[in-house]
């Protein structure tokens, strides 16, 4: 197993006997899971998407990247939500936060269309010039404000600097199979496609051309991160919870927030999964916070936020718990070295990595907010790799899922996503919102 659920320092707050208390309703949820007779059926095609990805469009994705390695420097990713957060999170974390940076064979890669700021936008857009670039625009609904303005600007640049065929051969687009206004556009200009499949959701669609794309041309091995997810798919394809810690771990959270926990913060000691963490907050939140329901989502890292959300966490209100991603190994180890005159009192670790005093790290802190009543699942994972990445999506699409269906939700839509963006419509000016116009002007005094 990959990825293993470390129950150690959970053992003062949830007794063994209270995760065979809830194996019958497991075994329930599973069943339905598994049969698809549950709420939100009709998105469950990430279950086994590992295994019966379609081959040929994988291949074209891999070609594409290929293509995007040799003609671009600059590849623009234009999605929010879950056609952005996975792609970006895996890069990150597999690459680097400083990908852009690095001296690389690879393009770099920017991420645009997740928010409406201009400042961010023309940033990105001045460090395209004299720049040969290639836009990936994902959006499986096609209709989403944020990307589809972000878009506009792009194709515009990429129009105007090579012309409306030779923008065609850069643009990928990445939408739904058959409708939307995205896919007809890509239809009518004639833009190399790629496919959101109609059963999966876009928080668990990091492992389709959404992420693929994006992370294939950071040179990251995608057969691997597949294979990984693979390799969870057949590991926790059980419903006993002695056997499968994706299950374990949506129990043990799901016994705190029955416990009176109401938040749950991800906690990394590695700042390249900061984005990973991004990722995690979408599917957790978005899937499971409906109904007056749900754990909210937080995250940190370590030890950096020990240094300023540290303090709440030890001794603040007691509404929290922890689930700790411990990578076994660095990517790349650091050793400190020793001074003649030993000025700053650390020759004690001269010939230590680095990793072995965040390990120490680690181990004090999950001892001391254990202490002080703050609940720690620990995850832990060997290295940091695709294919145990691969692993750990997988592992928290399927805790997801269960969790969601324990919390007695459906875990796969999003309803209330849309009451902001009517308003924002609305207040926009959008033929057809008039009504709900004055009532909100007249809400906000003008
Ligand atoms: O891929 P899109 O259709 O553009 O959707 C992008 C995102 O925005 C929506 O508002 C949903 O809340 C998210 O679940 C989705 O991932």
């Amino acid at each position: 197993m990959s990825v293993t659920f470390n129950g150690k320092y959970l053992e003062p707050f949830i007794g063994a006997h209270e995760y065979d208390a809830l194996q019958p309703q497991v075994t329930a949820l599973h069943k339905v899971l598994h049969e698809g007779t549950g709420l939100g059926n009709k998105f469950l095609g990430w279950i086994n998407q590992p295994e019966t990805y379609d081959r040929e469009e994988f291949a074209r994705i891999k070609a594409a990247a290929e293509k995007i390695k040799k003609d671009t420097e600059v590849f623009i990713v234009i999605g929010i939500g879950g056609s952005y957060l996975g792609s970006r999170a895996v890069v990150e974390l597999l690459q680097s936060p400083f990908y852009n940076n690095l001296k690389k064979n690879t393009p770099d890669i920017y991420f645009v269309g997740n928010n409406i700021n201009s400042g961010y936008l023309n940033e990105v857009l001045s460090l395209c010039e004299g720049k040969e670039v290639s836009v990936n625009i994902i959006s499986k609904s096609g209709t989403t404000t944020e990307p589809s303005i972000a878009f506009r600007v792009f194709r515009e640049l990429l129009e105007k600097k090579y012309g409306k065929e030779g923008a065609r051969g850069r643009i990928y687009a990445t939408t739904d199979r058959a409708k939307g206004t995205l896919k007809k556009l890509a239809t009518e200009e004639g833009y190399e496609a790629f496919v959101v499949p109609d059963d999966i959701g876009g928080r668990y669609s990091v492992l389709s051309a959404v992420g693929l794309l994006p992370i294939a041309v950071s040179g990251v091995d995608i057969d691997e991160l597949m294979a990984g997810a693979k390799a969870a798919k057949d590991a926790l394809a059980t419903d006993d919870l002695s056997q499968n810690d994706s299950y374990k771990y949506a129990v043990a959270r799901n016994i705190l927030a029955r416990k009176g926990k109401d938040i749950e913060i991800l906690v990394s000691y590695d700042p390249a999964f900061a984005m990973m963490n991004e990722w995690w907050k979408q599917l957790f939140g978005e899937s499971e916070g409906k109904d007056g329901k749900g754990l909210y989502p937080a995250s940190a890292v370590f030890s950096t936020d020990l240094h300023s959300l540290g303090q709440f966490i030890q001794q603040g209100s007691r509404t929290m718990f922890e689930t700790v991603v411990h990578f076994g190994e660095a990517k790349t180890p650091l050793t400190i070295g020793k001074l003649d005159e030993d000025i700053d009192g650390l020759n004690f670790l001269a010939g230590k990595t680095l990793d072995f005093v965040n390990d120490r790290a680690f181990e004090g802190t999950v001892l001391a907010h254990t202490d002080g009543n703050v609940p720690n699942i620990v995850l832990e994972v060997p290295k940091i790799s695709a294919h145990e990445v691969g692993y750990l999506i997988y592992f928290f699409w399927k805790a997801c899922a269960l969790s969601g269906y324990l919390v007695g939700i459906n875990p796969f839509d999003q309803p209330g996503v849309e009451s902001y963006k009517k308003n924002m419509f609305a207040l926009l000016g959008k033929p057809g919102y008039e009504e709900q116009k004055a009532a909100l002007e007249a809400r906000l005094g003008r």
